[in-house]
């Protein structure tokens, strides 16, 4: 069950207090490993996959059956300062493209047998340009973290979250520069397609936010640098480790969220894995400080849950041999 969360102390609470794995079905589910009809090891990091989804369902033979895939999306103020190769009005512009099913993650999530839910977050009022206030009042944060908290379907098995909102590429890389130190430049990419003078404008404004909020813990770097979707994709990946639900983190994005709960507690990100290593240049070191090792690496830099979603037919792979092969003994198979 999900505690209400009334204020953003009963989040830090809820996460710091959320159970882990189930430890009887992990156990289970390694020893089901060792029995089955292939080498040693040989499916390689498929069974660390399937051992650990097993842990987090409470069940040593699990099946996935329900994903799902939540794409949040909201306005930053920060665009003003000319930070993304396209305007702002494409956020809402997208959000109806996800509802008329025309846009890559409705394809995606379609393929991997997905159902996929939208939530737009008062596109109308943008966050605050970061540069010049804090992003978000501690009211506005607290909103944005409960859509995302009671968008996850608590029958899911599994959730990917993505995000669309023009411009957050640079929320993310100062969130990423706030919580993780280096310079800005070692954080800021290209995002949509800037130009190398876009890029050293972005850079500029990411270390003129960080220089005036970097301080402080996952909340605080959430609230000052961050956005609605932002935050909505930490409340939804926060609840998913309540409920048990194994999450697939997407890309550069969603990853800043996640590394916001990782600052808050050191096994708030164990129900996750990374689906994909983003094409946005500082992605891959975003991943190793939170010490993920991505499934994927196709180039990919969509955002919109994309990545997370395809690795959702590797997992379900995964698990699927496990739960489904034989054993030597049921197989009559020699074990060497
Ligand atoms: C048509 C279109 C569809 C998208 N879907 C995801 N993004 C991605 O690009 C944006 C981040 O990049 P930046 O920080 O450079 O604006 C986000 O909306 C992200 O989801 C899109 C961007 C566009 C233009
Ligand atoms: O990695 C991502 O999520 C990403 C990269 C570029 C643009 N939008 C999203």
């Amino acid at each position: 069950m999900l505690p209400e969360l009334t204020d953003l102390n009963s989040f830090r609470n809820a996460l710091s207090d959320a159970p882990g794995p189930d430890l009887s079905a992990l156990k289970g589910a390694e020893e089901r490993n060792g029995q089955l009809t292939k080498p040693p090891g040989a499916l390689g990091r498929l069974e660390d996959l399937a051992i650990w989804y097993a842990g987090w369902r409470g069940d040593a033979r699990p099946q996935i059956t329900a994903p799902q895939v939540i794409v949040f999306a909201g306005n930053h103020g920060v665009t003003a300062q000319g930070v993304s190769a396209f305007p702002p009005e494409v956020t809402v512009q997208m959000v109806m493209n996800f509802e008329h099913g025309g846009a890559a993650i409705n394809q995606l999530a379609q393929a991997a047998g997905a159902k996929m839910d939208v939530h737009a977050l008062e596109l109308d009022r943008p966050t605050a340009d970061f540069t010049q206030a804090a992003a978000m009042s501690e009211e506005d944060l607290l909103n944005a973290l409960r859509t995302g908290w009671q968008a996850v379907d608590p029958q899911a098995d599994l959730l990917v979250v993505g995000e669309m909102g023009i411009g957050n590429t640079t929320p993310a890389a100062a969130i990423a520069c706030a919580l993780f130190g280096g310079d800005a430049a070692d954080w800021t990419g290209r995002g949509t397609g800037v130009d190398d003078a876009g890029l050293a404008n972005k850079t500029r404004v990411v270390a003129e936010g960080v220089a005036l909020h970097g301080s402080g813990d996952g909340i605080h770097v959430l609230r000052c640098l961050g956005g609605r979707e932002i935050a909505a994709m930490a409340g939804a990946i926060a609840a998913a480790r309540i409920l048990r639900i194994p999450v697939i983190l997407d890309g550069f994005i969603c990853t800043a969220a996640a590394a916001c709960l990782a600052q808050l507690s050191g096994t708030a990100l164990d129900h996750t894995i990374a689906g994909h290593q983003s094409a946005e240049g500082a992605h891959p070191a975003m991943l190793r400080q939170l010490g993920k090792e991505p499934l994927l690496s196709l180039d990919l830099r969509l955002g919109e849950g994309s990545g997370g979603t395809l690795a959702i037919n590797i997992l379900k792979s995964a698990v699927t041999c496990h739960s489904g092969m034989a054993t030597f003994a049921e197989a009559g198979v020699s074990d060497g």
